[in-house]
């Protein structure tokens, strides 16, 4: 189980080419290598990159205890699915996570409740930390938002149930209308949200050590204006500068460093 306060997890989406993925991470690791949210172990940290450079991004974050997966993987394990990355290789290579259920690929490449949940499964039965995204599609009060995302995770778990296969999960609360946004949803809005989350996934005894974190348009600061209200950060285009990432390590050491816990 994770014993850190905080996780921080990065997804590249397709932004950056080879050479600008590998000195991102370089610098994210040389940064992990010394930042003390992240050598206490106060701060899980995991970053995502295209799935070709999965294998470069490990070597350059090894030895820096910051995890690496992928922003998606196939529901079957192997045989005939063309273009297609089986959690089974995933693992192999080293990955520790799979996003799974992202809006975009929701949006644009027609993923249904039932094959997030089947890919969740996935990650789960492989050993690999799902990053399950849920969230809104419109914007819609706390509550509804609440209403609707406590649902959707149910549903989303419901496979990984079936098939018996525990394990933590990371949970990323994304507003789709947050994502690619100026700005992040507000913080009341991503506190109701996030603590009935954590109340869905505190019925769930084999989800022990999972994770309530918050994406859509988060950057330096949010982490300092939600207190111990979300359980970490799930970062886009703001952390494609290192020294934003810097900077939310220091909010996350100076919010929890004294050994208080977020949620
Ligand atoms: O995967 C990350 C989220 O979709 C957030 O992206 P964004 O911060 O660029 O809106």
């Amino acid at each position: 189980m994770d014993a850190s306060a905080v996780t921080v997890g990065v997804s590249l989406k397709m932004y950056f080419g080879q050479a600008r993925t590998l000195d991102w991470s370089r610098r994210v690791a040389d940064l992990a290598r010394t930042h003390q949210a992240v050598t206490s172990g106060l701060v899980e940290m995991f970053a995502l990159p295209a799935t070709p450079l999965i294998p470069p991004v490990l070597a350059a974050f090894a030895g820096t205890g910051v995890g690496v997966g992928a922003q998606d993987l196939s529901w079957a394990d192997s045989g005939a699915y063309t273009g297609e990355t089986s959690g089974t290789l995933l693992r192999e290579l080293g990955c520790r996570y799979a996003e799974v259920g992202h809006a975009e690929r929701r949006r644009l490449f027609g993923e249904d409740d039932q094959v997030v949940a089947a890919k969740t499964a996935a990650a789960l039965r492989n050993g690999l930390t799902p990053v399950l995204c849920v969230g809104e599609p419109d914007r819609v009060s706390p509550a509804e938002a609440a209403r609707r995302c406590v649902t959707e995770l149910g549903g989303l778990l419901a496979a990984a149930d079936q098939d018996g296969a525990p394990g933590r999960v990371v949970v990323a609360y994304e507003p789709h209308w947050a994502i690619g946004a100026p700005e992040p949803a507000s913080t009341d809005h991503i506190a109701t949200v996030c603590a009935a989350l954590r109340e869905r996934l505190a019925e769930d005894a084999c989800r022990a050590g999972s994770r309530v974190i918050y994406g859509g348009s988060a950057g330096p600061g949010l982490l300092t204006d939600l207190g111990t209200e979300v359980g970490g950060l799930f970062l886009g285009r703001f952390a494609h500068d290192p020294d934003a990432v810097a900077a939310i390590l220091d909010e996350a050491l100076a919010l929890h460093g004294a050994g208080a816990r977020a949620r």
